[in-house]
């Protein structure tokens, strides 16, 4: 483990902000910690950056110091900068840098035509992946990003996942999100805050493990209500539930809903746009476990 805490807590006045939280990230994992707002995730992030002390318990990090780098949720640059000149400060600031490392790393976070532009006329999407570039640039062992996509839109989100994607094997990654679709895309591991404590740590699988009933997801162009009231009816269906013109239906097995289905949905007569397994129970789960 890169990044191991014991029993942390952190109390802001008389209110806890974690919990006896026990963290540990592996060396080179992309580490994902999901929670809603005021979860603690901010602060879990300051302890291991070193920047907040916590009230009690332990942190043990098996990288030196000047090899943990930490990016903000808000990153802030001086407007009159350009691109170019933010990353080259971080890369003083940083362990002696290769040449051409400034230029790697602005090209790697889609910068390289925008370098030589003020960064005041930066759009948010490419402030934060201007952050990514200065936070890369010294090849840090640990990077720590705090909400480094949930304020984008769809369009830059992707561009910062891919970003860190791209970071898997060579860094290990510890990033914060309220949303959880974005962990789940480019995570190896999850933990799960709420109100200061960790409720869940580890893998993806281990998550839906036990807890997310298997269901069918269709989307149908008509005949929704006697597809729904016939299924209702079938055995293997646990439940029916209506989503926009579709269903989602809860099935005992994923076999007999592959097996029984579409005879079922052929003789109610529907029109069927798509259907597949659903995917989102680890919503559910994640919602089920949050709220
Ligand atoms: N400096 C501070 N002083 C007092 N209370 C604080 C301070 N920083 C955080 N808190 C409180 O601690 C709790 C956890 O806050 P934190 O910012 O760590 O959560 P978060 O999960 O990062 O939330 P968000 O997603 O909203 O940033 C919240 O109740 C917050 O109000």
């Amino acid at each position: 483990m890169i990044v191991e805490t014991s029993a942390l807590g952190k109390r802001y006045g008389g209110r806890a902000a974690l919990d006896g939280v026990d963290l540990s990230v592996p060396a080179g994992s992309v580490y994902g910690l999901v929670g809603p707002n005021g979860a603690g995730k901010t602060t879990l992030l300051g302890i291991l950056a070193g920047l907040r002390r916590p009230t009690s318990g332990s942190i043990r990090l098996d990288v030196e110091r000047g090899r943990v780098a930490t990016l903000p949720d808000t990153p802030q640059f001086d407007p009159w900068l350009t691109g170019r000149e933010v990353v080259e400060l971080a890369a003083r600031l940083a362990a002696p840098t290769p040449a051409g490392r400034v230029d790697v790393v602005l090209a790697e976070a889609g910068l390289a035509d925008a370098a030589a532009r003020r960064v005041g006329g930066f759009s948010r999407g490419m402030l934060q992946r201007l952050g990514l570039a200065a936070t890369m640039v010294g090849e840090p062992s640990l990077l720590l990003l705090d909400e480094p996509a949930s304020a984008l839109d769809p369009a830059g989100r992707r561009e910062v996942l891919d970003l860190i994607a791209r970071l898997r094997g060579r860094a290990t990654v510890v990033f914060s999100s309220h949303i959880l679709a974005d962990v789940q895309e480019v995570c190896d591991r999850i933990g799960i805050l709420r109100d200061g404590r960790l409720l869940f740590q580890g893998g993806l699988e281990q998550l839906l493990v036990g807890r997310a009933t298997p269901a069918y997801r269709l989307r149908l162009k008509s005949g929704t209500d006697a597809a729904a009231a016939l299924l209702r009816r079938q055995q293997w269906v646990t439940s029916v539930r209506p989503e926009g013109a579709g269903l989602i239906v809860g099935v005992r097995t994923l076999d007999e809903a592959e097996t029984h289905l579409t005879g079922v949905l052929a003789e109610a007569g529907t029109k069927v746009i798509s259907l597949g397994p659903r995917e989102a129970e680890l919503e559910d789960v994640f919602l089920e476990l949050t709220s």
